[in-house]
């Protein structure tokens, strides 16, 4: 398998539809359109051709071609498209015939995106970026992944790595220079000025949580006693019956989870077991479950019938107590919201509320952070800096001042890949689906 291939895939979904496209990148492709459509048209501009196998001249199929030679293509090398129909065998056939030509082969997942970044035309971030658009299920999510593909936190950190390695270079030029072997009174100043602008910008962008909360989506857990309404409120928030419901106490073991896109943005509601002590050792189960979740959670709603004794909530990070079955008599008052899910009364207000609490714990798609490993190299660049600023001040060993300036430069560089990031690539890439 070689770089130098040209690769073809398929790059619109799978399955009888109307119109296919097939994306062809590398030095072939010009070939290929020679050889299969008869010519090369005015790059960039589409044309009707009829396809023709290259080897028997039998016409294949009626489709709409584009030529778009390099370096401004997706990929940076020259690509062409066909947009085919899109039936089975016509698809089969077209595929054949791309499969029989020399040099050409079925992409691998994510191929065509690892050109694009290894020819330049992207960073990693902005990759990323990609990936979240093609999974984003909600607004805030298609908004965020928006961002990162434009370049937001990669431009972001160029920014932070160009100050970084200027602090470098004025640490170098002193090692050289000065006698003493230590930092000139005036540049110490300057140093430490930028090395804290660095910092504190990179701490206020590692602080913000919500972008990766909004990538993955927020979990609300509905806990609560027996028969408190849990399994109604989900079938309510989701609009379907996913859960049973019955008079049952301990109607529910397993933890159930649904997806909802609550003012556009992402969260899943899991409904538990309820909780109390049983003998039942499939229950316990459930219930140990229940508590795991609850804990682990981004918010717990505290379900408490009327007139009910209902126990202690489970431990939680964040936790609203909602009333049930406020149709029926009996009050509570120790309740955030009250709520009827089985008559829809009090829905659109706790619906309201967790927009609310969702859009303060994820933001609206506005974070730089949006993954794990852009916090991670984040911290590490952040500890870094930390580290040079104390041997600075403390007037250490130069040379270690200046390795920890060049190690935070490296951990910034892991943001847009401007490091030695083989390892890396192979995980990110593999995650994409053959055609992008
Ligand atoms: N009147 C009234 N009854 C309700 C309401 N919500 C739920 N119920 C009833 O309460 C009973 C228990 O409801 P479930 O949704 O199964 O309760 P649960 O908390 O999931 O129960 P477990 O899974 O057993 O812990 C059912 O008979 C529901 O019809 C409500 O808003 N008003
Ligand atoms: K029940
Ligand atoms: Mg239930």
């Amino acid at each position: 398998m070689r770089s130098d291939d040209t690769i073809f895939a398929i790059a619109s979904g799978h399955g009888r539809a109307a119109v296919c496209l097939i994306r062809i990148s590398g030095p072939e492709s010009g070939r290929v359109l020679e050889r299969m459509a008869g010519g090369l048209p005015a790059p960039r501009r589409a044309v009707v051709r009829i396809l023709k196998d290259p080897s028997s001249g039998e016409p294949l199929d009626q489709a709409l071609v584009l030529w778009m030679p390099g370096p401004e293509s997706f990929t940076g090398e020259d690509q062409a498209e066909l947009h085919i129909h899109g039936g089975l065998a016509t698809r089969a056939a077209v595929l054949r015939a791309l499969g029989s030509l020399g040099h050409c082969r079925p992409a691998q997942a994510g191929e065509f995106t690892r050109r694009a970044f290894l020819h330049g035309r992207m960073d990693l971030a902005q990759v990323e970026g990609l990936a979240d658009i093609i999974d984003a299920e909600t607004e805030a999510q298609r908004r965020q992944a928006m961002r990162q593909l434009g370049g937001r936190l990669g431009n972001a950190a160029e920014g932070w790595r160009d100050t970084v390695l200027q602090v470098l270079a004025l640490l170098e030029a002193s090692l050289d220079f000065s006698d003493e072997g230590d930092v000139p009174e005036d540049l110490e100043a300057d140093i430490l000025r930028m090395i804290d602008g660095v910092r504190d910008e990179i701490g206020r962008a590692v602080a913000d949580r919500g972008g990766e909360r909004l990538r993955e989506g927020l979990t609300v857990v509905l806990a609560g006693p027996p028969n408190a309404g849990k399994s109604t409120l989900l079938n309510a928030l989701a609009r379907r019956d996913v859960a049973i419901v019955s008079p049952v106490a301990g109607t529910t073991r397993d933890v159930i989870e649904v997806h909802c896109d609550l003012g556009g943005l992402p969260v899943i509601i899991v409904d538990t077991a309820g909780l109390r002590e049983s003998l039942d050792l499939i229950e316990q189960e459930g219930v140990t479950r229940a508590r795991a979740r609850a804990q682990d959670a981004d918010l717990v709603l505290w379900l408490v019938p009327p007139d009910d004794q209902p126990g202690e909530p489970p431990q939680a990070r964040h936790l609203l107590r909602v009333g049930t079955k406020a149709d029926l008599p009996g009050s509570r008052q120790d309740c955030d919201l009250m709520i009827a899910a089985a008559t829809g009364e009090g829905l659109p207000g706790l619906i309201a509320r967790l927009e609310q609490e969702a859009g303060a714990l994820m933001g609206q798609g506005d974070a730089l952070v949006t993954r794990e490993r852009h916090r991670r190299a984040l911290e590490r660049a952040q500890d870094s800096l930390v580290r040079a600023r104390a041997l600075l001040v403390d007037g250490g060993p130069l040379e270690l001042a200046a390795e920890e300036v060049r190690l935070a430069a490296r951990s910034i560089g892991e943001i847009t890949g401007r490091v030695d990031v083989e390892d890396m690539l192979d995980r990110l890439f593999s995650s994409f689906c053959i055609g992008k």
